[in-house]
């Protein structure tokens, strides 16, 4: 996938994907946000202009998010739903039934994509075929993974050579640019989500990162997540709090300069913040 062209960038871009499902270039995570935190979160987030919500069954979220989204009773088709297969769940049966569960908790109508959360389950194969049937039977429009290597994609490449992941969530950063991986999924047509973008706050108060801040006028939160947007890569970025909810999602009025990416791109030093199953052997 090329990086984005700038000029075009607004809150509504999307990025269309290999199975020619556009997806909204920035979405609202929610990790953490739980109960009554989840249904104040998301209404902010939609109305802040969030399209995208990714959850997963893991986050036990899904209920509060499928019930904020009736209650602001924005048309469905506007939104865009991820959600994910955990880790306990793998093999046809067990995955066909985790999909049932997380669709009946959203409770709505269907889910715009589903994602194996990680590689670490073993039964890969037949987990993926289970995605595959879901999505012929139009329950899901989109499947994907997450957290897989080039070892993992190229193992479930060669047993489904036609049927490929439409995106790998990973997290990656400016400290965690993850360059072979990148330039492997971009080569095979597989969108890039960036999670953690904003490295769960630990990397924000960095000199480097709050000297560009300042010379754009915006905070280093801003900073990244613009970063990651310009990098052609789909964003997902998480908090509890009403105004950087707003924050997070104001970035459309400034860009990054080519070489100022390049200094953001430099700050690389695989910097792990949440886990990292890309690492993980291939088992299946
Ligand atoms: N597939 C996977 O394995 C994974 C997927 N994810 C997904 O990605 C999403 C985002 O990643 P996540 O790990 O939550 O971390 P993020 O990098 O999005 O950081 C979230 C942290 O940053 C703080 N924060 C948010 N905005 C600002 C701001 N403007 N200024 C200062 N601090 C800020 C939040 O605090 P506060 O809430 O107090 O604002 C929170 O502590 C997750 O919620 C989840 O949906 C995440 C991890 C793994
Ligand atoms: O999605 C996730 C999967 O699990 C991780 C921890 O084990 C979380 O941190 C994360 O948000």
């Amino acid at each position: 996938m090329a990086e984005n062209s700038l000029s075009t960038l607004n809150i509504n871009s999307t990025i269309k994907l290999n199975d020619s499902v556009e997806i909204p270039c920035i979405g609202f995570g929610t990790y953490l946000n739980t109960g009554d935190k989840a249904l104040h979160t998301v209404t902010w987030a939609i109305q802040a202009g969030y399209r995208l919500i990714d959850t997963a069954a893991l986050y036990k979220n899904e209920a509060e998010i499928g019930r904020a989204i009736k209650k602001f009773g924005i048309p469905r088709d506007q939104l865009f739903i991820i959600t994910k297969l955990w880790d306990s769940d793998h093999g046809r049966k067990a995955a066909t039934q985790a999909f049932m569960n997380s669709l009946h908790k959203l409770d709505l109508g269907y889910i715009d994509m589903y994602l194996i959360h990680s590689p670490n389950c073993g039964k890969i194969v037949d987990t993926w075929r289970a995605l595959i049937e879901l999505k012929a039977k139009g329950l899901v429009r989109s499947i994907g993974v997450s957290n897989f290597g080039v070892h993992h994609l190229k193992a479930l490449q060669s047993s489904f050579p036609n049927d490929l992941p439409s995106v790998n969530q990973l997290e990656i950063t400016p400290y965690l640019t993850r360059s072979d991986l990148v330039s492997y999924c971009r080569h095979q047509g597989i969108g890039i989500m960036a999670y953690s973008p904003l490295t769960q706050g630990h990397m924000l108060k960095d000199p480097p990162l709050t000297e560009l801040a300042l010379k754009y006028n915006k905070s280093t939160a801003q900073l990244l997540i613009r970063w990651s947007i310009q990098s052609g890569f789909i964003v997902i970025p998480k908090s509890s709090k009403q105004e950087r909810i707003k924050e997070n999602i104001n970035l459309f009025d400034f860009e990054i300069s080519a070489d100022d990416m390049l200094k953001l791109n430099a700050l690389d030093r695989h910097a792990v913040f949440d886990w990292d199953p890309t690492e993980e052997p291939w088992t299946s």
